[in-house]
């Protein structure tokens, strides 16, 4: 069998005009890719950059306005239906009902599936365990906390036992400890075999959950790989980040312009990113051409620096 979960060539969405001043507006620009099976799989960018509308076309509720779109080996015009019975589907927004109890959003969703009241029930049980919800069953939604909701929405796109799960923004507007427990279930679950599909535009939700991701920019790939290996190809092992007085900054530039032959320099409103091999060596460096930063910080490289080379862009403004 395949390992191929889906497939897409030359996809495009494009809406039709909002009003008669606006003109049709391209969201997903002719993208390709490929999703295996077991793996988990991101789509990393900025907002407006096309998740949602791809997302979308994946989950068999947006049609492709141009281009081949494969899903479980179906065509998602054909045998929406089919498909959508083999996955789940987290959408950006929870869409759960806040004035039934927990458990009665799982029941009433698994019913959509035509699945028989002995079966719901088992697997609410199991899917409330699996969310830790367990002890919150008879609560109503809107008693739950915003980890709770979102662990609830997942739990009730897992009622039909999906082969794909599709998570538009799983973790957006959590604090870090519900997006560390969030990240947790989910890492749970691609062991269990289930392929995990995402969009986000935060770079260590990205870094810690995908095994492969595409970069997405103005309803383009921009880039494709692991995140270990998008890091390579487009960033250096380490950054200095400067950040210096107010009214100092493009001073300190020019100085280092002058001076650094070699690596990358990059200029945002706040701080001076210097990529280098070396951050100890560099930050040395800065010290010896008489530059006084206020902080100075030297990390690894990661997503946000690929980001920023591939678009001259920071990934949230
Ligand atoms: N139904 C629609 N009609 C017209 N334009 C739309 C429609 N839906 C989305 N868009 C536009 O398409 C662009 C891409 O939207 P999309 O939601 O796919 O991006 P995204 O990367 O998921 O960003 P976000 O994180 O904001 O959801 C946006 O500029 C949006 O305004």
């Amino acid at each position: 069998m395949s390992d191929v979960i889906a497939q897409a060539t030359g996809l495009v969405k494009t809406y039709p005009p909002r009003d008669k001043r606006s003109a049709p507006f391209t969201a997903v620009n002719g993208i390709d890719f490929t999703l295996h099976r077991g793996e988990a799989f991101g789509f990393l960018g900025p907002n407006g950059a096309g998740k949602s509308s791809t997302m979308r076309m994946l989950a068999c509720v947006s049609p492709p306005t141009a281009g081949t779109l494969r899903v479980l080996g179906l065509d998602p015009a054909a045998d929406g239906r089919r498909i959508r019975a083999r996955i789940g589907v987290v959408p950006q927004d929870d869409a759960l009902d806040t004035e039934l109890s927990v458990r009665e959003n799982l029941l009433i969703y698994g019913r959509y599936f035509g699945l028989s009241t002995d079966v719901i029930d088992e697997r609410a049980t199991g899917l409330l365990d699996f969310a830790q919800l367990s002890d919150k069953a008879a609560e109503r939604v809107d008693a739950l906390s915003g980890g709770m909701r979102r662990r609830l929405t997942i739990a009730r796109s897992l009622i039909n036992e999906p082969e794909i799960l599709l998570l538009d923004e799983p973790t957006t507007g959590l604090d870090p400890q519900a997006r560390h427990v969030l990240w947790d279930r989910l890492f749970r679950l691609k062991q269990q075999g289930v392929t995990l599909v995402l969009t986000t535009h935060y770079m260590d939700e990205a870094e810690q959950l995908c095994d492969r991701l595409v970069v997405m920019d103005g309803g383009k790939i921009v880039a494709m790989g692991s995140p270990a290996e998008l890091i390579a190809a487009h960033a250096t092992r380490e950054v200095l980040e400067l950040r210096f007085g107010i009214g100092e900054q493009a001073a300190a530039l020019d100085k280092l312009r002058q001076a650094v032959t070699g690596d990358r320099i990059e200029e945002l409103p706040d701080r001076l990113l210097w990529y280098t091999a070396e951050g100890d060596a560099a930050l040395a460096a800065a010290h010896t051409l008489g530059l006084t930063p206020v902080t100075a910080l030297v990390r690894r490289s990661s997503l946000e620096d690929v980001f920023l080379a591939l678009t001259g862009r920071t990934l949230v403004d």
